[in-house]
């Protein structure tokens, strides 16, 4: 079972900082998922051509059967990781993006600037989170139970959750 990781930093992909994005999402999903996975991470640029091979290389050649990206939601110029999103998948699911604005909402009042939004490619479901660490474990608990049901329909493997911290939701079982 493979994990996309996609950091979207001009300065983390150009070591002006060390990308703390990346690595906050391993750690959220080594403390929500009980399965086995493979993390394949990544710190790439804000340029809209290269995140969308890259989530394409993410899903159909290294088979990921989900995709978490980092940063580029925002309304500044240079932000496009929704566009690539949007430009890749077959299938948005707006739910994603407005319940995780809503949750950012109860700390900080510019939740309502990011995009950020989810969809799916073949058998892969991609989800947007902001670029700010602080904003990845608050917006990945928010979605993380409606993500193994959501892998289930679109054909991926049976994830499971640490039930102790997130509970996946299944309506069939
Ligand atoms: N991957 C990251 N690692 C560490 N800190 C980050 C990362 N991404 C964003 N930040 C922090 O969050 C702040 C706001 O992030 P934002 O995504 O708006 O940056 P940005 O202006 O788009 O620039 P860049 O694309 O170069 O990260 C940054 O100034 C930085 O302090
Ligand atoms: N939970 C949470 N959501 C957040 C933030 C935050 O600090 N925490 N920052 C907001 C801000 S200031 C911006 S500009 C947008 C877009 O950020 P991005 O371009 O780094 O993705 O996310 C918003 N969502």
């Amino acid at each position: 079972m493979r994990i996309g990781i996609l950091t979207v930093s001009d300065r983390a992909s150009h070591g002006v900082y060390e990308d703390r994005g990346g690595p906050a999402i391993r750690e959220c999903l080594t403390e929500f998922l009980s399965c086995e996975w493979q993390p394949h991470a990544l710190v790439i640029p804000d340029e809209q051509e290269h995140i969308e091979a890259t989530l394409k290389a993410m899903s159909d050649d290294e088979g990921c059967c989900l995709i978490v990206t980092t940063g580029g939601t925002g309304p500044a110029k240079r932000d496009v990781t929704p566009e690539a999103t949007e430009a890749v998948c077959e299938k948005i699911l707006p739910g994603f993006g407005e319940l995780m604005r809503q949750v950012s909402l109860k700390s900080v009042p510019t939740a309502i600037l990011s995009r950020q939004t989810a969809g799916i490619r073949g058998k892969t479901l991609i989800v947007n989170l902001p670029g700010k660490p602080s904003a990845i474990r608050e917006c990945l608990l928010a979605v993380m139970p409606a993500i193994p049901y959501c892998i289930d329909l679109i054909g991926g493997p049976f994830l499971t959750t640490n039930e102790a911290v997130v509970k996946a939701f299944r309506p069939k079982a």
